[in-house]
Formats: structure tokens, C-alpha cells, sequence
């Protein structure tokens, strides 16, 4: 009581001082704002950022909250200022799922982060490392293909969403793990719930008195979840370290081997801030954890997402596969090297990811001092959503056809996907800006261009292409609410092999 007492008061004497806080809805008492999220909170912040504009207030339970919902103000918070806001908060799914903030995405700013993450672009996620993978791209791809041929032949339809998931967990897994996830562990369906828990709105995070009474049972869903995921990678570790000791001289290849070389050796030697430790197994299951988590559901979802834009705009389908006609020709399947080439897909890739963002609020930053931004005074340890839905609605930005799909919007633009640009951030940007972007974006785009270039799509019996469901599911990530489902048709001249 007397918590609930003081955070109330203090909330109301924030506002009473002169520091002006930015324009927000009236909080409740207690719950504050929580109420007015609903099911879709970006759509709703959304809305409320319209009456009051695109630096927003809110109070989630006691946690004072900027919703930030403009590419100018995004560029204040992610780049003028990208050190303040450089840290995530403390929340009870990173306590479960991150062994204690142990891995990169969830943990807060310091020394350990940016040790991990220094280790991690260099040994796991560098340029190197995703060219290396190709052949496992490559074989999956052709392995779908495959299967997709067998069904075009059978005239049926395919749950898209499905075979898309199953490739990219396959690839994922197997430059993660180095195997095949398929010896009857379930780790896709843990991770989706994991990932769909940590970003739907845990009362035990705002209301921290009432954790204890578990109210929404995420707690326990968690404990139980990495319960199962810590024995299943506690497998993995194992069948990688008996492989170690038979092989001492074999190159280090998937993202396990290369972490269970490093066990009890610092990661930076030679770096003053080489704090950091591999030095239990936890270290190794937190990373790998965090990068199956971000790598199965977001590139499955941009690929859903785009092939639900190409079946609701045929014009658009049929560009494209003109464009890997010309690039490629009908004679034989696209490679990684043809992508460089391919600059519509590059265009529809864009559009695709401004309009369904896959982390619709990035991963939610939290402020590390206070700090004024365009007259507003915004408190340390204040939680940031940066809208990026919100942003790619905005017609000031993208014109009255904002909320279009148009890749063509794109022609003779210069706009960056990968950070720079404000207008575009669907990876973040600054400091905490995903360090899987090329993996990520090279796997994209080479689903969908092989897909749409082996096979004609049609939607199943008879369905217009402005019938098509498009319903979103909010989580940490925001995939198709419905498999997505479609009639393939084979394409290629010769067998495409
Ligand atoms: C198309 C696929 C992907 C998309 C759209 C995406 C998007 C994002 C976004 C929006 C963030 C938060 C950035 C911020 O707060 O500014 C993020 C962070 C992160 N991503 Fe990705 N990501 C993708 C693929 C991957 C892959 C394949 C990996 C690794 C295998 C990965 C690893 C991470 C990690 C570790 C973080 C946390 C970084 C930190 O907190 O320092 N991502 N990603």
C-alpha cells in the first residue's frame, strides 16, 4: 500500500514541478495508463499519439513511458541522444528466459553488453560467418522447393506460413546449433510463446507489488518454458563439447561450437573492458537463446507479411517476377549473388517492412538519466516505445498513400533501411540496432525471390485479393494472426535444379 501511495505521488508531483513532462492521456490511479493498450497497443498508441502528438506520455503502473511516434523525434531519442536510452529495462521475462540478463538483447547497458556484443558481431554475426551458412541457405531453400513442387503437381494448396517457418527454423537452427531441430523437441512452439510473452504487456513488470501474486500466470509459464529450453541446450552443449574433444583442429562453425571454444577464457582479451566471461554454461545457453529467439519468428514474419502484400496486389507479384525473369532467366533457380541485382525486391522488401514492422515498438529501451528533448523533460528510468507501426502511417512522411502498399514509393529514393534513415527503422538504429541485420535481411530476401520465382500464387478457392485476412498478432513481434495460405503453381522452364 504504501508503494502503490508513493509512486502515485510522485507521479502527481512529477507533473506539478516545472519540468514539463510531454502531453499524455490522464493516468488512473494505480494502473495508469495500462487500460487504454488493449490487444493492438500500437494501433492504440497510435491513435492516442494523433491527439497528442509524436512525443507521447503515459504511465504504465508505476513506469513512467514515452511513446515516440515520428521519425524526428525517433532521430532525438535513437541518435542525438542514443546513450541515454542505450540500456533495456529489467523485466521479468529477461530474469527467466535470459538466466538473469545474461545474453545481449534483454541486458542492461554496461561493460558486460558491450563486451557480449562486440564478441558476438565479430565471432558469430560478421560478414564472414553469414557467407559461410550459404550452402545450408542454399540446401533448405531447394529442399522447400522440392515440396512445394510436389504439392503445386497435386494441384493443392500450402499453409505458407508454415513451410516458411519450418525453412527458417531449419536454416536458423543449423547456424545456431549445427542440427536439424528435428528429433521431436518443439523448440519453435516454446520460442513463439516466449517471444509473444515478452512483449505483451506482463503486469508483474508495471505493478511489481502484485508479481507475487503471478496474476496473469506468466511466471509460471515461463519458469516451466525455460525449464524445458534449459535441458534441451544443456543436450546441445554436451554433444558439442565430446565433438570438441575428438576434433581439437576443426574450424569452429556454428554459433555453439564457436562459444563452447571459448569456455572460461575471457571474450576480449586484450580489451580493457574484457570483464566478460564465457565462463559457464549459462553465458552460452542466454546467447544462443536470445539468438533463436530473434532470429525463427522475425524473418518468418517478414516473409508472411510480403507474400500477403504480393497475393493482395498481383500487379506487384507479376513486376517482380519479371524482374527475376530478366535478372535470372526461367532456366534455373536464383542464387545469393543474383540479390545484389534484384532492386524491385529490394523495393518490396522496404515496403513490406515499413508497413508491418516486425518489433512494432523495437525491443523497449529505458532511460539512464534524465534528459530534456524538445522542451520535455524525460525522467531517468523511463521506459521508451518507439512506434515504428505509427511511423509508416504517417502521411506527412510517406504522402496520402501512406497506408498503401507501393513499392514503387522507393524509385530513385536513397532511403536506408538499416539505421541511418529515421523514416525506416524496422532493425532499430544507434547503439542497440540489431546486430543480425545481414543475416536477417540476406535470408529474407532470398525466400521470398526464390519463391516468387519458382512458383505462380494464387489465393485458395476463388478468395479476392482484398479478402485476405491481415489481421496482426502483438507480441515482442508482430506476425500474421493466421496462417497464410496460397495454390502454387511451378514456373521454371527446366526442373530448376
Ligand atoms: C528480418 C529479420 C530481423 C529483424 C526485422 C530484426 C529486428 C530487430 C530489432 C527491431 C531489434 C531492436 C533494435 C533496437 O532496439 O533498436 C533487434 C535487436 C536484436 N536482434 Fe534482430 N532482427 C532480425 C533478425 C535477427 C537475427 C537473424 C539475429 C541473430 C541471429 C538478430 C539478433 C538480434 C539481437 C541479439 C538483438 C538485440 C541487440 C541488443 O540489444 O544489443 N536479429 N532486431
Amino acid at each position: 500500500v504504501i508503494h502503490v501511495f508513493r509512486t502515485t505521488l510522485s507521479a502527481s508531483n512529477r507533473h506539478k514541478n516545472d519540468r514539463k513532462l510531454p502531453p499524455g492521456p490522464c493516468a488512473l490511479p494505480i494502473i495508469g495508463n495500462l487500460h487504454m493498450l488493449g490487444k493492438l497497443p500500437h494501433q492504440n498508441l497510435h491513435h492516442l499519439a494523433k491527439r497528442y502528438g509524436p512525443i507521447m506520455s503515459l504511465r504504465l503502473g508505476y513506469v513512467p513511458t514515452i511513446v515516440v511516434s515520428s521519425p524526428q523525434a525517433a532521430e532525438q531519442f535513437l541518435k542525438t541522444h542514443d546513450l541515454v536510452f542505450a540500456s533495456r529495462p529489467k523485466v521479468q521475462s529477461s530474469q527467466y528466459m535470459s538466466y538473469g540478463a545474461k545474453g545481449m538483447a534483454f541486458t542492461q547497458y554496461g561493460s558486460y553488453w558491450r563486451t557480449v556484443r562486440k564478441w558476438c558481431t565479430l565471432h558469430l554475426l560478421s560478414a564472414s560467418k553469414v557467407e559461410y551458412f550459404a550452402p545450408v541457405r542454399k540446401a533448405e531453400l531447394r529442399s522447400l522447393v522440392e515440396s512445394i513442387k510436389k504439392a503445386a503437381a497435386a494441384g493443392e494448396t500450402v499453409d505458407l506460413s508454415r513451410k516458411v517457418g519450418k525453412l527458417i527454423e531449419e536454416i536458423m537452427s543449423k547456424v545456431i546449433l549445427g542440427r536439424s531441430l528435428d528429433d521431436g523437441f518443439d523448440l519453435k512452439l516454446l520460442i513463439e510463446e516466449a517471444v509473444h510473452l515478452t512483449g505483451v504487456f506482463n503486469l508483474s513488470d508495471y505493478l511489481p507489488y502484485l508479481a507475487p501474486l503471478d496474476l496473469q500466470g506468466f511466471a509460471r509459464r515461463f519458469k516451466k518454458m525455460s525449464k524445458a529450453i534449459d535441458k534441451y541446450f544443456e543436450k546441445i552443449i554436451d554433444e558439442h563439447e565430446q565433438e570438441a574433444n575428438l576434433n581439437e583442429r576443426k574450424p569452429h562453425r556454428d554459433f555453439v561450437e564457436v562459444m563452447v571454444s571459448f569456455l572460461n577464457k575471457p571474450m576480449n582479451p586484450y580489451d580493457d573492458e574484457g570483464q566478460a566471461y564465457i565462463t559457464d554454461r549459462k553465458n552460452i545457453k542466454a546467447i544462443i537463446l536470445d539468438m533463436i529467439g530473434a532470429s525463427f519468428d522475425t524473418a518468418s514474419a517478414v516473409i508472411g507479411w510480403t507474400f500477403s502484400e504480393l497475393l493482395r496486389h498481383p500487379r506487384v507479384m507479376v513486376g517482380l517476377q519479371q524482374e527475376l525473369e530478366t535478372v535470372v532467366g526461367r532456366n534455373r533457380m536464383v542464387e545469393e549473388s543474383d540479390l545484389l541485382k534484384l532492386t524491385y525486391l529490394d523495393m518490396v522488401v522496404k515496403e513490406s517492412m515499413r508497413l508491418h514492422p516486425v518489433a512494432p515498438f523495437l525491443i523497449p529501451r529505458e532511460s539512464m538519466e534524465d534528459v530534456t528533448i524538445d522542451g520535455y523533460f524525460i525522467p531517468k528510468k523511463s521506459r521508451i516505445l518507439v512506434n515504428t507501426w505509427s511511423m509508416a502511417r504517417d502521411q506527412n512522411v510517406w504522402s496520402d498513400n501512406a497506408e498503401e502498399f507501393v513499392p514503387e514509393r522507393f524509385i530513385g529514393s536513397k532511403i536506408d533501411l538499416r539505421g541511418p534513415d529515421f523514416q525506416l527503422i524496422p532493425f532499430g538504429s544507434g547503439r542497440r540496432g540489431c546486430p543480425g541485420l545481414q543475416l536477417g535481411l540476406l535470408t529474407v530476401r532470398l525466400v521470398i525471390a526464390q519463391l516468387v520465382h519458382c512458383f505462380h500464387w494464387e489465393l485458395p478457392d476463388g478468395m479476392l485479393p482484398n479478402e485476405l485476412d491481415m489481421s496482426e498478432k502483438f507480441g515482442l513481434t508482430l506476425p500474421r494472426a493466421n496462417s497464410l495460405f496460397a495454390k502454387p503453381a511451378y514456373r521454371l522452364f527446366d526442373k530448376g535444379m
